[in-house]
């Protein structure tokens, strides 16, 4: 059942739109990730949910009831933002108790309940600590554990390791995933951190322009993209221009790279111009030396070839890149480090199955939402 539903929820400051009817829906439980670069509207759409503003329009239903026009304390949704700093004159202990204090909670049940969470948190023992001595992934440690404390029906998290160094942050997304699900919580988290999302997520919400690109599973999201943006913002592949043969699916495109088939998204018809996917990551592409290609390894439908050189091998750490001129053309492709020794001036041919190839009209319109 859907725990917090949002229907075409609306925001305009000074006559812009910056969340444009965007409706979706948390499973209870689920962790539902916002993603979308800087103005994209996350904070405004999650201060919406916590009642600090009013929308234009839209609601707010939380467990099947309409509370659009209950106060931020009366919704029973927890908030952790980054700028709802810890209490400082307060210690550890009266920080995580502050929720439980205000629920009027007896004191034994308060005491056992902070000493759970600080377990949880990894900050046993910390309950007498004042808060200017924590480091700083400590106070968000506690700060979640705060966030937790009154058991909220949905918990928002905004940026919550924004200000942490890289290494913390790595360390700090597993165990806020874990935390959450032992808690059963049922939350949604903004961040524009691609690797953070993908980390901490159920699903992810692409957020662009104050409205919804995408709601799916990460892995999805990757596999297949729904808009031409999705695919430049995660960096699924290299995007072409090219104009529509034929209409059917798969489709026949013509590009600066040569004619390519691919799967159309949306309606498309011989003429249209378009914008063209080719996907870089290696398994869904092949990168082949000199090899013949293997008959039998053919995926459905036709496979697209193209022959290049490669200019620049870039070690990456996990994968290596290499950017590979083909006729008309620079294409990238990861590989995972150590799979292939290719260098510099080697020709290759790459494989990339019609499968994996999307085609979109250039003049698609955005959905303005979906579940
Ligand atoms: N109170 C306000 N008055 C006018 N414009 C606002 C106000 N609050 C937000 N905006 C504008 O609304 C847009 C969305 O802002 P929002 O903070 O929701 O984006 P965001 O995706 O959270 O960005 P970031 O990742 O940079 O925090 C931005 O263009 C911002 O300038």
């Amino acid at each position: 059942m859907a725990r917090l539903r949002v229907l075409a929820l609306t925001r305009r400051y000074e006559g812009r739109t910056v969340l444009d009817h965007v409706s979706f829906e948390v499973a209870d439980e689920e962790i539902l990730v916002i993603l979308g670069p800087s103005g994209s509207g996350k904070t405004t759409l999650l201060r919406l949910i916590a009642g600090l503003e009013p929308p234009d329009e839209g609601h707010v239903l939380l467990d099947g009831q309409d509370i659009t026009e209950v106060p931020p304390h009366r919704r029973r949704i927890g908030m952790m933002f980054q700028e709802y700093a810890l209490f400082p004159h307060l210690n550890v202990f009266e920080n995580v108790a502050f929720g439980l204090r205000m629920q009027q909670l007896p004191e034994p049940e308060i005491r056992a309940r902070v000493r759970a969470l600080l377990e949880q948190v990894g900050l046993p023992g910390y309950e007498r600590r004042d808060v200017h001595t924590l480091s700083g992934g400590e106070k968000q440690r506690v700060a979640l554990a705060r966030s937790l404390a009154p058991r909220p029906a949905v918990l928002l998290l905004d940026e919550p390791l924004g200000s942490l160094d890289r290494a913390l942050r790595e360390q700090l997304m597993g165990e806020i995933r874990s935390l959450l699900k032992a808690e059963r919580m049922t939350a949604l988290y903004v961040t524009h951190d691609q690797a953070e999302a993908m980390a901490i997520a159920d699903r992810v919400l692409i957020l662009h322009q104050g409205r919804i690109e995408q709601i799916a599973a990460p892995e999805e999201l990757y596999r297949d993209p729904a808009t031409p943006f999705v695919a430049r913002f995660l960096d699924v592949g290299t995007l072409l221009e090219g104009r529509i043969l034929s209409g059917g699916d798969p489709a026949e495109v013509e590009t600066p790279v040569g004619k390519l088939w691919g799967r159309p998204r949306g309606t498309i018809h011989a003429g249209m111009r378009a914008w063209v996917l080719l996907p870089h990551y290696e398994g869904t592409t092949r990168i082949l030396q000199g090899a013949p290609y293997d008959e039998s390894e053919k995926p459905g439908g036709p496979v697209n070839v193209l022959d290049g050189e490669v200019l620049e091998r870039r070690f990456r750490g996990l994968y290596v890149e290499l950017r590979v001129q083909v006729a008309g053309g620079m294409l990238r492709q990861l590989l995972p480090a150590g799979s292939l020794r290719i260098h510099p001036g080697q020709s290759i041919r790459i494989h990339i199955p019609a499968d994996a190839v999307r085609i979109w009209p250039r003049d698609a319109k955005r959905t303005r939402s979906s579940g």
